[in-house]
């Protein structure tokens, strides 16, 4: 507690946190508002916190409230600090938004680096994205709830050791990596930053938790990449093996396809060095393709709303074939299609998040668990998104491109995925219902479509060493 207070009386350092409210007695964000209540109460203090909590977190007349939004609002997270590293970007703000609801309290670390490489590219969201400021200011207003910001760089371990003495974060949800495959395989410059970036960035997390807060529990996110396509059923991290009539349980063989997968290797493999070694508890998240935008949070307000990307880099299977669907371009299967793929609606992305939070790993072994719900193959996505269109009198077509990624494209994929149902997720799956609604979306926001994003702007086999991609040039391409 002592340390908290000096470090917050020292000023903020390096560390940027901005106001999630406009009003100068919340302006230091939840729990600098909260410190001052306790220091008025006196000899009350803890009857006062109780009562100070409560009338912050309940919704008053002028809140939204469950009723009218469908946003849950409760507290069952009370109690619990989670860092939520990435939390500006498309899986970590729906996740501060779903834990905030839930009444956690929530911090969000980011550089903002995802809306600078798109800057980098030329590129945008088709949702139209608002600040980060403004988000979390818009998200006070209707919820009462504060999410506090640190803005900087994770590899500066500077900034992030006096982020995370400040907060000290019980749960870190780690989102804050270069996500996209693509951008990994433009050039030499791009694999080496991507690389650098995120394995360093997990190294620094790692040392955090040991040195200021070792109870804290990780929650990274991989990715289903890391297993590649075997010819084996894939198991969740690991696997036994009867070898030379000696049997032992060892991590799943890792073949990631791009050296954006193969960060997330190096990553677990940090990660479990470091659960071991020095007692951390920490989970490893091996998640799928992702698709949808609205949770019931991100959709409260269009100051909310999630980004939702379809160019080429960044844009994922389902979302950009719905895209693609909606601005009547074909679907751009890659290659034969037969590419199999585990998916997951983020809205169940947000739960998983709370449950791995709720249930945490112990200490000295990585757990992993992968994340995902069904299993689909590129075509089976494109057929599903064809059917989908027609319903809303879209005359869909769907094309074979030349696939610019070097990949299996007709190969066996059985992943197993019990163990987030086993700690209690029901799943929601990709039905009718869903993808009207993303149909919707992409009809909505159709104007803000760059079709020239949307063909392949790189191969992986011409990755070089110079930047051939940068802007107009990659749109062309
Ligand atoms: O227009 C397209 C786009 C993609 N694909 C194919 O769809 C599959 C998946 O590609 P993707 O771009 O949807 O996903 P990927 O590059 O694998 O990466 C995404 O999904 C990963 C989970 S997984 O795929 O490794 O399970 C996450 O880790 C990443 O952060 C996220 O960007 C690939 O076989 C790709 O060739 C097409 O056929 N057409």
């Amino acid at each position: 507690m002592n340390t908290r207070s000096n470090l917050r009386t020292r000023g903020t350092g390096a560390v940027v946190r901005a106001a999630a409210a406009p009003s100068a007695s919340v302006s230091r964000g939840a729990r600098g508002a909260r410190s001052c209540h306790f220091a008025a109460a006196g000899s009350k203090r803890g009857v006062a916190r109780q009562t100070v909590r409560d009338q912050r977190l309940a919704p008053t007349k002028a809140i939204a409230t469950e009723e009218t939004t469908g946003v849950t609002l409760n507290n069952e997270g009370k109690g619990k600090r989670v860092l939520v590293v990435g939390g500006d970007g498309y899986c970590g703000w729906a996740s501060a938004l779903h834990l905030s609801a839930r009444g956690y309290e929530v911090a969000i670390m980011d550089n903002l680096a995802r809306r600078n490489w798109d800057q980098q590219l030329g590129y945008d969201s088709l949702t139209p994205i608002a600040s980060i400021h403004k988000r979390v200011a818009k998200w006070k207003e209707l919820t009462g709830r504060d999410i506090t910001l640190y803005l900087g760089d994770i590899c500066d371990f500077e900034f992030l050791a006096e982020a995370w003495k400040q907060f000290e974060p019980e749960h870190v949800v780690h989102f804050g990596e270069q996500r996209s495959a693509p951008y990994s395989m433009l050039d030499r410059e791009r694999a080496v930053y991507t690389q650098v970036n995120n394995v360093s960035g997990t190294i620094n997390i790692l040392y955090a938790m040991k040195e200021f807060t070792p109870d804290c529990h990780m929650v990274k996110l991989g990715t289903m990449g890391e297993y590649g396509t075997p010819n084996i059923d894939i198991e969740e991290g690991y696997l036994d093996i009867t070898h030379n009539g000696r049997t032992d349980t060892l991590p799943y063989p890792k073949q990631g396809n791009s050296f954006y997968h193969l960060s997330k290797i190096h990553d677990s493999t940090n990660m479990i060095f470091c659960a071991k070694t020095w007692g951390l508890k920490v989970t490893d998240l091996n998640q799928g393709v992702v698709y949808g935008v609205k949770t019931p949070e991100t959709s409260l307000d269009e100051t909310l709303i999630n980004r939702l990307d379809y160019d080429s880099i960044f844009g994922t299977a389902l979302n950009r074939f719905v895209i693609q669907a909606a601005v009547g371009h074909p679907i751009t299967v890659y290659g034969k299609g037969g590419q199999t793929r585990g998916f997951l609606d983020i809205r169940d992305t947000v739960r998983c998040i709370q449950l791995a939070i709720d249930n945490p790993a112990e200490q000295g072994k990585m757990r992993v668990m992968n994340q995902f719900t069904e299993l689909f193959s590129v075509n089976e996505l494109a057929s599903l998104v064809k059917d989908a269109g027609a319903k809303l009198d879209l005359d869909v077509q769907v094309t074979s491109v030349p696939n610019p990624r070097i990949e299996a494209e007709e190969h066996y994929y059985n992943a197993k995925n019990s163990k987030l149902k086993d700690l209690g997720l029901e799943p929601h799956l990709l039905g009718d219902a869903i993808l009207d609604s993303l149909l919707n979306v992409a009809v909505e926001y159709k104007d803000r479509c760059d079709r020239q994003l949307i063909l392949p702007a790189n191969a992986w086999g011409s990755s070089g060493v110079s930047r051939h991609f940068v802007g107009e040039k990659a749109k062309s391409i």
